[in-house]
């Protein structure tokens, strides 16, 4: 999926993925627009650094979130409620000005005869946030993987965000929460499993 290749400078970071040379030249414009001098000493390793933080942040595009959902267990007898992993700390940047977003996660789903192992579903929505995101469809797509991966009765997604393009520049408005939330199956068909499913994530 990377489109860029070409030259890559002599690498005195050596062992650490290399940065093409067009990644780096376009931080050291970036930086001259911002105002600094990209050749004063603080900055000089600084578009490389950024050519590999930028990688890392959106390592998702290197993988698809689906294979995390291949192995699954049969369902431990008797069980045949909600299986949550509530509150769990992520981070993403937006599209529009890509700035981080920072939040917590809640995931749910009602298992039919196959359980996944909880970490998964972390992992999960990892893969998706670690693109390029608007929080609608991170939600969107982390419900939509699990639905059609996992085929269980119902799938709750609830994501709370901060969003660094609202505090840190723009409207300057700090301490507000984007709130959104995508369900599936039983919980978006019948109330009184939506209402329980949201109370047990603390939405409720
Ligand atoms: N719906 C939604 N909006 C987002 C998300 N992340 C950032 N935004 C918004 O995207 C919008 C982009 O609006 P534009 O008017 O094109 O850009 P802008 O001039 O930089 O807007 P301001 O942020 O209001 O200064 C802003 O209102 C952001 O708050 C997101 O995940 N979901
Ligand atoms: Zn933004």
């Amino acid at each position: 999926m990377n489109a860029i290749h070409g030259d890559f400078q002599s690498d005195h970071d050596a062992g650490k993925l290399p940065v093409p040379n067009a990644v780096q030249d376009a931080v050291r414009t970036l930086l001259r627009w911002a105002g600094d001098d990209p050749d004063r000493e603080g900055l000089l390793d600084t578009p490389a650094r950024v050519g590999r933080a930028w990688k890392e942040y959106c390592s998702g595009y290197d993988e698809d979130p689906a294979l995390h959902l291949q192995r699954t267990f049969e369902e431990v007898a008797g069980y045949d409620e909600v299986v949550l992993l509530r509150d769990i700390p992520f981070h993403s940047h937006c599209e529009h000005h890509l700035a981080p977003i920072v939040g917590t996660a809640s995931i749910a789903y009602l298992p039919t005869d196959r359980v996944v192992g909880i970490s998964k579903l972390a992992r999960v929505l990892h893969g998706f946030a670690h693109r390029l995101q608007i929080q609608e469809r991170l939600t969107a797509q982390i419900a939509q993987c699990i639905w059609e991966n996992l085929h269980p009765l119902g799938v709750a997604v609830v994501i709370k965000a901060q969003h660094g393009c609202m505090t840190g520049r723009g409207v300057r408005t700090h301490g507000v929460d984007m709130i959104t939330s995508k369900v599936l199956g039983c919980f978006r068909d019948d109330p009184s499993s939506r209402k329980e499913v949201l109370s047990l994530m603390g939405h409720g």
